[in-house]
């Protein structure tokens, strides 16, 4: 299977501590991979390593045959890896379509421009639909943002990653903080948005990682720890020796 996004002797030291510590990583085109490991392993500082919002220490990231480390956030995302964005992002007075026609409108869905007027947004108002429909929010579109549920707002967020078509979509803990009602429609949301593109997530549920991951990357203390198919790292010794005692292993 061809690698689409990988990364080489990545390092992130934070004052001397090494948050991220010497970590190959190859994500399969196509595929779904997730980063696993128990709280302070390294797996948010080395996604937030892969979209630009933090710089590398040592190491190396390339998008096929393009590197990617030291380009800011923008251009990364221009290039072809988004990451879905917080909720804190969203604005509560604008309607979910207005946010993605901002976000188709903005290319990057960073530098948002105010100053555009209705007519030019209407221009992306049939793909923004399209968007809305794919993470079933078309009956909300007319929604403030401020009023949608915890579950709707996080469909919002990855619409508003879609709105970039990227090749590669980085989700940062999808299900966090939901019910098990939400978790089961994000499973089947992103098992629907993941086709045509690669899928990396951020994930503490293993009930989310079993259904929708091809590839399971275990780190702790920033190395890997283990790596493959998750029913084979489910039973390996050091992965459940490394979530002994700690909370999340029972999710
Ligand atoms: N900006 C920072 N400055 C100093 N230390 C940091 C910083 N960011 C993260 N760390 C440390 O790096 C280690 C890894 O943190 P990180 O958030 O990447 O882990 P994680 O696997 O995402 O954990 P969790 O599952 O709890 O979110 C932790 O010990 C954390 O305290």
């Amino acid at each position: 299977m061809a690698t689409v996004l990988s990364a080489q002797g990545l390092s992130k030291e934070f004052r001397g501590f090494r948050a991220v510590d010497d970590v190959d990583l190859e994500v399969h085109e196509g595929g779904v991979h997730a980063l696993v490991g128990p709280n302070g392993a390294g797996k948010t500082t080395l996604f937030n390593l892969l979209t630009g919002f933090l710089r590398p220490t040592e190491g190396r990231i390339t998008l096929g045959t393009q590197e990617l480390s030291g380009r800011p956030p923008e251009q990364i995302a221009r290039l072809g890896v988004a990451r879905s964005f917080q909720i804190t992002s969203l604005f509560p007075q604008l309607t979910a379509r207005e946010h993605v026609e901002l976000a188709l409108q903005g290319g990057t869905g960073l530098g948002w421009r105010f100053w555009r007027s209705e007519k030019q947004l209407a221009r992306f108002g049939d793909r923004a639909k399209e968007l809305l429909a794919q993470v079933r929010l078309a009956d909300l579109a007319e929604t403030h943002a401020g009023a949608l549920s915890y579950g709707h707002k996080r469909a919002l967020e990855l619409a508003l990653a879609l709105a970039l078509d990227p090749k590669v979509l980085l989700l940062d803990e999808p299900t966090a903080g939901m019910g098990a009602e939400d978790v089961d429609a994000t499973v089947e949301l992103i098992g629907r948005v993941r086709e045509g593109r690669t899928v990396v997530l951020v994930e503490h549920n293993m009930n989310v990682v079993a259904s929708l991951a091809d590839k399971v990357t275990v780190l702790q203390s920033g190395r890997v720890l283990a790596e493959g198919p998750y029913a084979e790292i489910r039973h390996d010794p050091r992965v459940i020796a490394a979530y002994l005692g700690d909370a999340d292993a029972s999710d």
